[in-house]
């Protein structure tokens, strides 16, 4: 297996951070550091910025400067060049939502952790084969959900995941218990209305249940 040792974190540390990690869409740049205090502030430090927005390279460069307890990722990532880009501004880890030789490839020759997607045995498989153990299982609930997930453990133990699309403060306790979750992505932690409102007490409280809520699962 091929160990990815020049990453400045493993996939590993990522998903074992905490129990939940906030799938951030940022709008506002001046959004991105408040919101980010305030997660950190409701005790999750492994932030998910999605590239869904014109500004949110900027807003990992900004979180990444400013706010030092925060382990920044970039989300949403389909390219080589979203990598690279990602790793310019200063992310430490990467998402995608699905995987391609050409990004597992780029991954090989970056500083940056690169968590794939997957939602098949297939794309599981093409992930181990570049030495990777540690995935985002997307969209999770559409996927397949827990069945899925426990279906998975059966041939391939060994993989551990961080499911994601459809998480909620409903279910998210039952994904948790699964011998091969460490931890579960949503955009509940960062919700778009409490966001435009600037809400950040909010966003704390909201950080704080998602934790406490996680450890009586
Ligand atoms: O943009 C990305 O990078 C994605 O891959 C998708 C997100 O992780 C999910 O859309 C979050 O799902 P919800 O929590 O159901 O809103």
């Amino acid at each position: 297996m091929t160990t990815q040792t020049h990453w400045k974190i493993s996939p590993k540390d990522v998903l074992n951070a905490g129990p939940v990690m906030p799938v951030m869409v940022i709008q506002n740049l001046d959004d991105a550091v408040p919101l980010a205090q305030a997660l950190v502030a409701g005790g999750i430090r492994v932030l998910e910025i999605t590239l869904r927005t014109p500004i949110a390279l900027q807003a990992i460069k900004l979180i990444s400067d400013n706010v030092k307890d925060a382990i920044v990722g970039a989300g949403t990532i389909t390219t080589p060049e979203q990598l690279k880009a990602a790793e310019d501004a200063g992310a430490v880890f990467a998402i995608s939502p699905g995987l391609t030789p050409k990004l597992l490839a780029a991954a090989q020759s970056s500083t940056i952790a690169l968590i794939p997607g997957i939602a098949s045995l297939s794309e599981l498989m093409l992930g181990m084969e570049y030495g990777l153990d540690h995935f985002k299982f997307f969209p999770a609930e559409a996927a397949g959900g827990i069945p899925m997930l426990k279906a998975i453990a059966g041939p391939v133990p060994s993989v551990t995941f961080c499911p994601t699309g459809g998480i909620s403060p409903e279910n998210y306790q039952a994904y948790l218990a699964l011998s091969n979750v460490a931890c579960v992505g949503g955009s509940w932690l960062a919700p778009a209305d409490v966001v435009k409102a600037k809400d950040w007490a909010k966003v704390t409280e909201l950080a704080q249940a998602a934790i406490a809520n996680a450890k009586t699962a």
